[in-house]
């Protein structure tokens, strides 16, 4: 098992990654001061239930724990305040007061979701991050939680961090292909905004990597949250350094938004809205040579590098000028300054941006 630890002013957390971790849970919890008196409510998904929902509640039930479970529909859609309500009655009906800890197994969605609902819960109780996809490397680690609106991506949301991270990696076997694609898109994300020679390892153990190699996919997961972890311990709620997080996100996050969270993966959105950032750079000049590295390493984990089908610019723009990162509707890109390196740049011109989206669009 590997770890590696966060820290932010208020809290010191792990994150645990390894194979077969769940029926550690009891231990660890009760090393986080959670004991058999509280009240758990296992929140996850359709899909990830049935897989996995046994194996984490069975080791807590056995242990003593009450354990209460609640399950969303799978997909994006659930990141919505129609399935907070709903969870916050399920957590009343089972019994879940201010003692209580919420566990979220799932991948991003439900990370997101549950997270919001422990922040939420009788203005804010415990909970613990039980990512089961790749994406959620990078979702349950941070504390970034909430839901999606009609007209913005997590416009509903809180900064909760978690008790805890446990990423049993053996949940991975049964991911289908489109979300292991996806998953990788945030772990090159990562390498991009912060680290060369981890882009170069990812180029040269693609394959592999998508093969779900398991001693490789640990060390990519570990990268990943590695350097999730020190951004964030150096800026937990997003004052400055934080916002390199969201490369390609003001693009990815508009492309999800107008397909309604029904068009394509997050991960594809920021796989493109890198395609879109790099050529940002290099069209205003403060980058060279950046566009072709990051659709290669993207195109080696078969990630989109443009835009298929019909988008329509004005709203894209809109959902861009309203993004959390603008300010008074003035555009702001997280724009790499070369590969392993990224800043926030404020005041993009939207004829720059409209040259991007086009150019994304024919390829
Ligand atoms: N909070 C953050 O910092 C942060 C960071 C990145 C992404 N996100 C959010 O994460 C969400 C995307 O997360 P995601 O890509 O994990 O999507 P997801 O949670 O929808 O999971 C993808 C699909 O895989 C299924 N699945 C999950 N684990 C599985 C497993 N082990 N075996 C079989 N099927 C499994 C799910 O049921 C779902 O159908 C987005 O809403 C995004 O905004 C948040
Ligand atoms: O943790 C962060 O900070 C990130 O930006 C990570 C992103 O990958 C993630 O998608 C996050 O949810 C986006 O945050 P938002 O503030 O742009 O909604
Ligand atoms: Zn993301």
């Amino acid at each position: 098992m590997r770890t590696l630890k966060v820290s932010t002013g208020e809290q010191t957390y792990p994150i645990l990654i390894g194979r077969d971790l769940y029926a550690r849970l009891p231990e660890w919890l009760r090393s986080r001061g959670i004991g058999p008196d509280r009240p758990l409510m296992l929140v996850t998904d359709t899909h990830v239930g049935p897989l996995y929902g046994e194996k984490v509640a069975g080791p807590l039930r056995a242990a003593g724990y009450r354990v209460g479970e609640a399950s969303v529909p799978a997909g994006e859609s659930s990141k919505s305040l129609e399935q907070l309500s709903r969870l916050v009655e399920e957590g009343l009906r089972f019994g879940l007061d201010r003692q209580g800890v919420v566990l979220a197994l799932g991948g991003g969605v439900v990370g997101d979701l549950a997270g919001f609902l422990a922040a939420s819960y009788m203005r804010g109780i415990p909970f613990v991050q039980l990512p089961t996809t790749l994406l959620a490397h990078d979702s349950s680690v941070g504390g970034k939680v909430g839901v999606n609106h009609p007209l913005g991506k997590n416009v509903i949301g809180a900064f909760h961090q978690p008790l805890m991270v446990v990423f049993d990696v053996s949940t991975l076997r049964t991911l289908p292909r489109r979300e292991v694609v996806s998953g990788y898109a945030e772990v090159v994300k990562h390498a991009l905004i912060a680290d060369a020679s981890f882009a170069d390892w990812l180029l040269r153990n693609s394959e592999r990597l998508l093969r779900l190699e398991p001693s490789l996919v640990e060390e990519a997961i570990w990268n990943g949250c590695r350097i999730k972890a020190e951004v964030v311990s150096q800026d937990e709620r997003e004052a400055g350094l934080r916002a390199i997080l969201n490369y390609g996100h003001t693009i990815g996050h508009a492309l999800e938004a107008a397909s309604g969270y029904a068009g394509l993966t997050h991960g594809e959105g920021v796989a493109i809205g890198m395609v879109g950032a790099a050529m940002l750079a290099e069209a205003l000049g403060t980058a060279r040579d950046v566009v072709e590295p990051t659709k290669r390493l993207l195109q080696a984990f078969h990630l989109p590098v443009h835009l298929a089908g019909e988008w329509p610019e004005e709203k894209l723009l809109e959902l861009m000028r309203r993004d959390k990162k603008a300010r008074g509707g003035v555009y702001a890109f997280v724009l790499p300054e070369r590969i392993g390196s990224v800043r926030l740049v404020r005041g993009i011109p939207e004829e720059a941006i409209r040259r991007v989206l086009r150019r994304l669009k024919s390829g």
